[in-house]
């Protein structure tokens, strides 16, 4: 037995479908729900931008100590999912799996439709789970951008609503016997699909069909809650409370529950161990595709110069990462990179910053290196070298993460192009004749030492950041 509440997600109001079921099937189970109304729809956002606003979501129930979350949202299940089940252990659970599944079981001439948000629809979770469970199944799918902003604006009941919904799903109608409801919302417009389709066709709601998962899982684990007068839900928005309460009154009852507002944590701030405006602008642009704002040590300005005494550069990032972890109290990203020259032995290395005196110029730096390799290496293929970054992700008391990621190219004749800094204008990319200066920023980001290291920090971060709760 276990009384802790079940969490649930959504990007607005229609996980409130799931919470029905819920109150219906598991009466001993306490709820907390998190609807992100103010950001809502999620089905037309990038994938990052989905992840990242799950995850604020998960960690606002975390902190609710949920004993299972529930995805009440077919796109946050579609493009974070995974992602999220792998780094918690505490059961997960999303919509698609079991309306999929559902769908199989109940279609007869094996065409099955599925609408959903756009996102949803791009990612073909529905296809693929339904053809891996049985190729013979034939799946339409089509994408209602339309259906989530009728709903959370509380417009099922009018004329528009009619007009967009029978508009939307002309491509549908007629091809299919089964056809999945993949998104939360579309419950709400259930009447007006069902009409638009024929009395005849199945419409599954796929939120309802998970709480049967929801129910195997709790059994499973022992989870379930017990008989008791004193479970009291709790519903939050991140948009307007009355409004939220409106959608709940009608869907749930009037009076069944009471709606908060609350924020979440989205401008999640990391501070980046860096004095180095190039590097920061740089840190900036990708985390913020994350949802991550970053700090760099100039905003602190009583903050220590950390001296870079390492002969590694994993040494020197954890020496800028962790000493300012431990002053701060926060998570600080160190970073130390630098490039490193083949014919040199992998010089300047560690001593990137510092090569032609102790505070040169970038000017300098390239004089001072081109100046090195003038008499021994005249051949391109004398000339190879590569970027590398070691990033630290460090917190008090923790053991800290690194990860570390290399850019492969050789050393120009001369100086090329404006954009980036520090040896940018040296470095010919791969095998190319441009350097890494003539690159525009997106280029350079995707490309790059630090952009790879980024990426690879942020596969393990989320799981890294639970493990700070332990
Ligand atoms: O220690 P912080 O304050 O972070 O700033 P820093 O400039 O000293 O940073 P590093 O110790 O990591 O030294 C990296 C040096 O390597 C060079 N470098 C690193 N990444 C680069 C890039 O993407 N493009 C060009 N040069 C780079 C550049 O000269 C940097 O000053
Ligand atoms: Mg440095």
């Amino acid at each position: 037995m276990d009384n802790r509440p079940i969490g649930l997600l959504d990007s607005g109001v229609g996980g409130l479908t799931v919470v029905r079921e819920i109150l219906r099937q598991l009466p001993n189970e306490e709820i907390v729900y998190i609807g992100d109304t103010q950001r809502a729809p999620y089905g037309s956002r990038s994938n990052e931008q989905i992840t990242a606003f799950t995850w604020d979501m998960v960690n606002f129930l975390l902190s609710k100590n949920v004993k299972m979350i529930v995805f009440a949202c077919n796109t946050a299940t579609a493009v974070a999912l995974d992602e999220v089940r792998a780094a918690l252990d505490i059961p997960v659970v999303g919509v698609i799996l079991s309306g999929a599944s559902s769908a199989i079981q109940k279609t007869v001439n094996k065409k099955v439709g599925v609408i959903a948000t756009q996102a949803t629809i791009n990612s073909e979770q529905y296809r693929k789970v339904i053809q891996f469970k049985s190729s013979s199944v034939e799946v339409l799918s089509l994408a209602c951008p339309d259906f989530v902003p009728l709903v959370e604006s509380n417009q099922v009941d009018t004329e528009a609503a009619k007009n967009i919904v029978a508009e939307t799903l002309k491509p549908m109608v007629g091809k299919v016997d089964t056809l999945i409801l993949g998104c939360t919302h579309y419950p709400l417009l259930r009447k007006l699909i069902q009409k638009e389709m024929g009395q005849d066709v199945q419409l599954i709601d796929s939120g309802s069909e998970t709480v049967r998962d929801v129910t195997v899982l709790l059994n499973y684990f022992a989870l379930n809650g017990e008989e008791r007068d004193s479970i009291r839900h709790c519903f939050y928005t991140t948009g307007d409370a009355g409004a939220f309460q409106v959608m709940a009154d009608r869907w749930l009852g009037a009076g069944k529950i009471r709606a908060e507002h609350t924020e979440l944590s989205s401008e999640r701030t990391l501070l980046i161990a860096t004095r180095n405006d190039g590097k920061t602008q740089e840190f900036k642009r990708l985390f913020e595709e994350f949802g991550y704002k970053i700090k760099n040590l100039k905003d602190y300005p009583e903050l220590p110069d950390i001296k870079e005494t390492g002969m590694t550069f994993e040494e020197n990032a954890r020496l800028k990462a962790e000493q300012i972890a431990a002053i701060t109290g926060q998570v600080v990203i160190g970073d130390d990179s630098g490039l490193c020259v083949d014919v040199l032995g992998g010089l300047p290395g560690v001593w990137s910053h510092r090569f032609a005196g102790p505070k040169p110029t970038d000017e300098e730096n390239i004089a001072k290196l081109l100046h090195e390799l003038a008499s021994t290496a005249i051949t391109p293929e004398r000339r190879t070298a590569h970027f590398h970054t070691t990033l630290v992700a460090a917190y008090p008391g923790h053991e800290s993460l690194v990860v570390e990621a290399d850019w492969q190219g050789r050393i120009g004749l001369t100086p090329q192009g404006k954009n980036g800094f520090g040896y940018d204008p040296i470095f010919l990319v791969g095998e190319s004749d441009r350097t890494a200066a003539q690159l525009s920023a997106e280029e350079k980001n995707t490309a790059s030492h630090r952009g790879q290291a980024l990426q690879k920090l942020m596969a393990e971060l989320p799981k890294w950041l639970e493990s700070l709760k332990k």
